[in-house]
């Protein structure tokens, strides 16, 4: 991930609590600006958290927060930021129409034709009611009054949880095609590592309100190797550490040693590299 100055989105140091619970403990990261970033972490692991501070929702307890240079506040949102929120909230007596109206009247920049290709290519009838309309349905008008906005950066809190293969198919592409053609960032949240992976090329891992892995997902790859063999491998890793070991394969995240007898190095895909550093959280909190 790139420095605080050229990112779309940067964190030092934030820290946020809801009475005794520490929501958020001394987060800090950086998002490079029209990467396309994921969240991954469990359920209360602190992700919406985190988003309700950017968009400015939420007030920090300490800590600095930047978004495309500016900090959030709380008069309203950055002028080029756009947030999903976890519940898609949308006025239900509206028709599909009358939100897309209401996106041209409450934005300066509305891009109409785009927002209606979207719900087009999702085949929701205009003169549908929110009210009427599937979960899913509503993400996709939610994503559709978010991109006719034409935002830097966009924020989707878990968007694709509610969605069928198909459509979860669809809205990937969109998202994907949307940071090649036009260079928004998309930062996008899940607990499930498979429905983001796909689509995201940097990584931003939370456990227990803390920020456990983040980087880009070819880089964090190169730097994690398995490594199975008949003993402590403490002698072969030099400075590396092990992330986590279950029998005689571990889990390393540093280089790769050239000699190594009677052990064996793997390749890790992102799956085992995120779920050893998810078990050694859960450890921490058992
Ligand atoms: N308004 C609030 N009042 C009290 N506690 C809160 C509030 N919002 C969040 N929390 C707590 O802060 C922690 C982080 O919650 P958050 O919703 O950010 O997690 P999450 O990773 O988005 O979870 P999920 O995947 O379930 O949506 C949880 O322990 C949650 O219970």
């Amino acid at each position: 991930m790139s420095g605080a100055a050229d990112s779309a989105l940067s964190m030092r140091g934030v820290d946020k609590r809801f009475g005794s619970k520490q929501a958020l403990r001394g987060c800090s990261f950086d998002i490079e600006r029209g990467s396309i970033t994921a969240i991954v972490g469990a359920n209360g692991a602190g992700k919406s958290t985190l988003m309700s501070l950017a968009v400015g929702l939420l007030e920090a307890d300490g800590g600095e927060i930047s978004v495309l240079g500016r900090s959030p506040d709380r008069d309203g949102i950055c002028p080029g930021l756009a947030y999903v929120a976890q519940h898609k909230p949308l006025y239900s007596s509206f028709s599909v129409a009358e939100i897309l109206r209401f996106g041209g009247k409450s934005n300066t920049q509305w891009d109409n034709a785009y927002a209606t290709s979207l719900i087009a290519d999702a085949q929701i009838p205009p003169g549908a009611r929110v009210k009427s309309l599937s979960p899913g349905q509503r993400t996709r008008v939610a994503l559709a009054l978010a991109l006719g906005r034409r935002p830097e950066v966009l924020l989707l809190d878990e968007p694709l949880a509610e969605l069928d293969p198909v459509a979860r198919r669809s809205v990937v592409r969109t998202l994907m095609t949307d940071a090649a053609e036009h260079g928004t960032t998309v930062v996008l949240s899940s607990h499930v590592l498979s429905e983001v992976a796909e689509i995201a090329d940097q990584l931003l891992l939370l456990g227990g309100g803390r920020v456990r892995l983040s980087g880009a997902v070819d880089d964090l790859l190169d730097e994690h190797y398995l490594l199975t063999g008949p003993d402590d491998p403490a002698g072969l890793i030099g400075a590396g550490a092990i992330v986590q070991s279950q029998q005689r394969t571990h889990l390393v995240r540093g280089d790769r040693p050239n000699r190594a007898d009677d052990w064996r190095t793997e390749q890790p895909n992102l799956d085992d590299i995120v779920l050893a550093y998810l078990t050694t959280i859960d450890e921490e909190a058992a």
